[in-house]
């Protein structure tokens, strides 16, 4: 055979095609042609070369080593002995499973003693048979008779002679039973103590009931372990995956293999399963109610993921014994009192398997969402009372459903509102400007400090715990925050603050919650919720809601917070603790829960002198007309009758007209203030420019950034006549 021409490109040849040399050779990538020259050519059935690109050679040192290398290696302790938490809920469903056996038995304990007692005359007839049957060598017989049938006296006769030698010896047996047996019963009542005569009848009645059983109705019924302790299998998790729906596996369910052993893990079952190739553990999330079905378990026990870290194809399946939505949760860490350090890690919730997640509050934006009535308010409140037990935290509490339900932090907090009616607004907006200039003063602080005080230009928990330095934490909660964004007058100047204040709040301290029913890119800013780093979301019904909260693309891959049930009240799936996105259910703490944790908050805050604002009855007052868009007229004000001025001697005058509104401005330095001003006005369209002008104090000319009367004044006509 000829060896087939390449050419220089080092394009194969039309005849000859990359051709797999055995079906079970691993999978291997075609060479580049220059690699294959040496490769064997063999003909096809038309006579045409064909390069074999897969290598046979299992013996290869690089494929041996390689397969080595991508072996995975089972732990050596398994799972559920590897810690003390794993180990305590293995002892206790160990436990479980055995104490549940004995009280089921306990409680029949009498019916199992009547049905032995009813059975005892049949088991003692029985007994009786047997006994004679044995001692006539009665098992003999059919042998015997087959002898005679067939005419063969001699060793029909040796067997009677056998049979005849076994029935005097038992014979000799029984007698010797008997003889010591009856006396025995007539005595013993009178010889020995009531409790063993009892025990006696007790054990004579069992064994005889027990003889005295029909095969198929034995006294005992099997040990009914419930549903929810029973062993997962093997054979039930396939079968419940080729339940489905998914071509995939329903056409090849031979194919769905398994990583390890299935095994105990936590106060449930795990199953590490590798779906047959081209069904992605997606698919099998999205049909959690049907896997749960195919179990024949509640909804809330069933908790299939696709496996961190493994390809889409390879599910972990976690089977718990107890629903999650009613399993009792332990104890919220935060309620017995423990000290709270908003800069560490605080209990968030509980996963699948009951073992606390925690959440550090610092240096992240975070977004609930779900739809209504799923706990999205109970998971801001509970969020919300984490960070009011560190005292060192100003609250902004904002709860514009304005049902009361954050009215217990009202008690802490810095800034309260419930409500969503004007001067609800107006007071947001005025804290949130404030906020604004809070971080402008604290970015400012922050690069001014020595390196070896703050290493990484951001606040940490010693320089929050400086008083002078004012750079305490500051978190702000906003339930039904698509109120906010959606407010014709003031949305874009609330957004914007926002947009600020999720990218560089976090570094200088101050946290923004935001939580809404509606996620979509108009209740929640794609800038704000792109940047947002800690996401939970509860229930929701379609792909692009998750999306929202959850980030893009999270549908796709398997993040599928659709798959909750109305009943998973509080259950969602948590983002941006780890690389892994886990499914949590938060902390229930009800109304009077949340005003006990509040009071205990604000006693320790009062102690250390932190009590401010709203709950020192020191709040703001934010008058009608302060945050109203007055912020145009009043820089036609501050203009007077000039055509043009520099930004930073109008908001000099702004500060002058509004303090309440514009304080936060005074402190600034010009170049500073022309920034703020910029800003202010960007959202309502007016654009600074430079303007020529004289400074008071040196009276020389410049050119500075500045307003012109006619922007303004365009501005405020096109609104009027809107
Ligand atoms: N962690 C939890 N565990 C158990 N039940 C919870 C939990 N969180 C919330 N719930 C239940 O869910 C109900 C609804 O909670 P919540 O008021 O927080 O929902 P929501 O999503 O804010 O509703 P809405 O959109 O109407 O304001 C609560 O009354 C409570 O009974």
């Amino acid at each position: 055979m000829s060896a087939p021409e390449f050419d220089a490109s080092g394009d194969l040849p039309d005849n000859v095609r990359p051709l797999r040399a055995t079906d079970d050779t691993p999978h291997a990538q075609v060479e580049p042609v220059a690699d294959v020259l040496d490769a064997e050519l063999v003909e096809d059935d038309q006579n045409r070369p064909v390069v074999l690109v897969d290598s046979d050679d299992v013996a290869d040192d690089s494929t041996w080593l390689t397969r080595l290398r991508h072996q995975t290696r089972q732990a050596i302790i398994p799972a559920y002995l590897s810690d003390l938490d794993q180990i305590r809920q293995t002892a206790t469903w160990v436990t479980r499973h055995y104490a549940h056996a004995t009280a089921y038995h306990a409680v029949r304990a009498p019916m199992y003693a009547v049905r032995l007692a009813v059975r005892s005359p049949r088991g003692a007839l029985l007994l009786l048979a047997a006994t004679g049957r044995w001692a006539t060598d009665a098992e003999g017989r059919p042998l015997r008779r087959q002898m005679v049938v067939q005419n063969d006296a001699d060793k029909y006769l040796r067997l009677v002679a056998e049979r005849n030698a076994r029935v005097r010896a038992r014979g000799l047996l029984l007698a010797v039973g008997v003889a010591v047996g009856v006396p025995l019963v007539v005595l013993l009542p009178s010889l020995a103590p009531a409790w063993v005569m009892g025990l006696c009848w007790a054990l004579t009645v069992g064994v005889l009931g027990a003889v005295g059983s029909p095969a198929d109705k034995p006294v005992a019924t099997r040990a009914v372990v419930g549903a929810q302790v029973a062993k997962l299998t093997s054979d039930l998790v396939v079968r419940a995956l080729t339940s489905l729906g998914i071509s995939g596996i329903s056409k090849n369910p031979d194919a769905i293999g398994f990583t390890s052993p299935i095994h105990r893990d936590g106060p449930g079952w795990r199953a590490d399963v590798e779906l047959p190739g081209g069904v992605v553990a997606a698919d099998v999330v999205e049909r959690r109610d049907r896997l749960a079905s195919g179990l024949g378990r509640a909804l809330g026990c069933v908790w299939p993921e696709q496996t961190p870290g493994g390809h889409p194809g390879q599910l972990t399946l976690w089977v718990g014994d107890r629903d999650m939505a009613k399993a009792k949760q332990p104890a919220w860490p935060l309620r017995t009192g423990r000290k709270v350090d908003l800069f560490e890690p605080q209990p968030f919730g509980t996963d699948v398997r009951g073992r606390w997640v925690e959440v550090t509050l610092m240096y992240v934006a975070a977004l609930i969402g779900a739809i209504p009535r799923m706990g999205k308010t109970f998971t801001l409140r509970q969020l919300l009372l984490t960070a009011a037990l560190d005292p060192r935290v100003e609250l902004h509490v904002y709860d514009l459903k304005g049902t009361g339900d954050l009215s217990p932090l009202g008690p802490v907090a810095h800034r309260y509102r419930a409500g969503d009616d004007p001067e609800d607004i107006g007071y947001a907006v005025a804290a949130l400007r404030a906020l604004r200039e809070e971080m402008r003063r604290r970015t400012k602080v922050i690069r001014e400090l020595p390196k070896d005080l703050c290493p990484e230009n951001k606040v940490t928990s010693p320089l929050a715990s400086k008083r002078s330095l004012r750079l305490h934490p500051i978190v702000i909660g906003v339930d039904e925050c698509q109120v906010w964004f959606e407010h014709p007058e003031h949305g874009a100047e609330i957004e914007e603050i926002c947009t600020d204040l999720v990218k560089r709040g976090p570094a200088t301290g101050i946290v923004l919650i935001l939580a809404t029913q509606r996620p979509d890119s108009k209740s929640i800013p794609t800038q704000i919720s792109d940047n947002a780093v800690l996401r939970f979301c509860l229930k929701v019904t379609g792909q692009m809601a998750n999306d929202m909260v959850l980030g893009t693309s999270s549908y796709r891959n398997g993040e599928r917070a659709t798959q909750f049930s109305f009943s998973d009240k509080g259950i969602g799936l948590l983002k941006g603790v780890t690389d892994e996105t886990t499914t949590v259910k938060g902390v229930y703490i009800d109304g009077p829960g949340a005003e006990a944790l509040a009071a205990r908050a604000r006693v320790t805050r009062t102690d250390a002198g932190l009590l401010t604002g709203y709950a020192a009855e020191a709040d703001v007052q934010v008058e009608e007309g302060d945050v109203t868009s007055t912020l145009l007229p009043d820089v036609l004000t501050a203009l007077g009758g000039a055509d043009k001025a520099w930004s930073e001697s109008i908001v000099d005058k702004l500060v002058e007209l509004r303090p309440s509104v514009y304080s936060a401005w005074a402190s600034q330095d010009g170049a500073d203030k022309a920034k703020q001003l910029t800003a202010a006005l960007k959202p309502y369209g007016v654009g600074t420019v430079q303007v020529w002008g004289t400074d008071p104090v040196t009276g020389k000319g410049a050119n500075r950034r500045g307003v012109h009367r006619d922007d303004v004044t365009a501005i405020i006509t096109e609104s009027d006549r809107k």
